[in-house]
C-alpha cells in the first residue's frame, strides 16, 4: 500500500528536480534580505505554552479548511492573540499553500516563521533561506537517518532553526543524533490519519532533559494544551482549530486560550 506520505515524496523528488534546473537555467536563488528571528530563544524565557500557529488551507486528512485566507491578517491575529511563531504550510499540491504565502505571512508580524513541507534535499533548505524561513521542519519518516542528520546539520549552519518531527518511540534515537534545535512528536499517524495525544505523552518521557519538545496535532482545547504541557511540551503546533475559524476575534481569543502556564514543568 502506498501512504500518503510516500505519494508527497515523489511529488517532492519531482519538485526538487524541477527547482535545480530552474537554478542551472536562471542561476542561484536570490541572497536572503531579512535577519534570522529564534523561536527557541522564545520558549526558553516563556512561562507558559507556546503556541505555532499554523497557516493551512486544506489537508489530505481533512479537506479544504478554508480556501480565501489572507495570510498577512492571519499572521497578525496570531501574533495579537500571543502566538510564539507561525507555521506557514508552503506544499501546493497537497496543502495549496505556497512560499509566498510565508514571505507575505512574515513581513506581517515580527515572529519567527517556520516553513511547513516535506523536505528531502539542500536545494529546498536553500529555497527557505531564500524565502525568509527562520525554522525549517525536517520528517524523520521521511529519509533513513543518514540523511536526516546531514539536512538538518546542513539547514543550521545555513542560520535555520530545525524542528524535526517523530511519530513514535522508535524515531526518537535518529531524531537526536541529527541534533536538531526542536523534536516535534506529531499526534496524527500519517498512514491512518488517526490523531493520539497520547503519542506525545509516550515519546516525551523519551527525550533526552532538556529537549525543546513541540506537540503537534490533533489539540482542540485548552484541556489538550494543557495536558501536553504537563507531559512536558514546551509548545504545541495547531493547525485545524484556528483555521475552522473565519471570525477574527475568535481566531485571537482561540490563541490565547491555548497559552496555558507551564507550572512545574523544568525547564
Ligand atoms: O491541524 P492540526 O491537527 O492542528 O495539526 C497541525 C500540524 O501539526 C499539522 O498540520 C502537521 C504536523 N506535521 C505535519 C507535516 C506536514 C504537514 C502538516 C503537518
Amino acid at each position: 500500500m502506498t501512504t500518503i506520505l510516500e505519494r508527497i515524496l515523489e511529488t517532492k523528488r519531482r519538485e526538487v528536480e524541477v527547482l535545480r534546473q530552474r537554478i542551472n537555467r536562471e542561476g542561484p536563488l536570490p541572497e536572503r534580505t531579512v535577519p534570522f528571528r529564534s523561536l527557541a530563544q522564545r520558549l526558553r524565557q516563556d512561562e507558559r505554552l507556546g503556541v505555532i500557529a499554523e497557516i493551512k488551507r486544506k489537508s489530505p486528512s481533512k479537506g479544504v479548511l478554508q480556501a480565501n485566507v489572507d495570510p498577512a491578517e492571519r499572521a497578525r491575529v496570531y501574533e495579537q492573540g500571543g502566538a510564539s511563531a507561525i507555521s506557514v504550510l508552503t506544499d501546493e499540491t497537497y496543502f495549496h499553500g505556497a512560499l509566498a504565502d510565508l514571505r507575505v505571512a512574515r513581513s506581517a508580524v515580527q515572529l519567527p516563521v517556520l516553513r511547513k513541507d516535506f523536505v528531502i534535499d539542500e536545494v529546498q533548505v536553500d529555497e527557505a533561506v531564500s524565502a525568509g524561513a527562520d525554522i525549517l521542519l525536517l520528517i524523520a519518516a521521511a529519509m533513513p537517518a543518514d540523511r536526516l542528520g546531514e539536512l538538518s546539520r546542513y539547514a543550521r549552519s545555513r542560520g535555520l532553526e530545525v524542528l524535526l518531527e517523530v511519530h513514535g518511540e522508535d524515531e526518537v534515537e535518529a531524531a537526536v543524533a541529527a541534533e536538531p534545535t526542536l523534536i516535534g512528536i506529531n499526534n496524527r499517524d500519517l498512514r491512518t490519519f488517526e490523531v493520539d495525544l497520547g503519542t506525545s505523552e509516550r515519546v516525551l518521557q523519551r527525550l533526552p532533559e532538556g529537549t525543546l519538545a513541540i506537540a503537534e496535532s490533533g489539540i482542540m482545547t485548552r484541556e489538550d494544551a494543557q495536558r501536553m504541557a504537563a507531559a512536558g511540551a514546551r509548545g504545541i503546533l495547531v493547525g485545524e482549530l484556528l483555521m475552522r475559524h473565519a471570525d477574527l476575534a475568535s481566531v485571537r481569543t482561540q490563541v490565547a486560550d491555548l497559552r496555558v502556564p507551564l507550572g512545574a514543568v523544568a525547564k
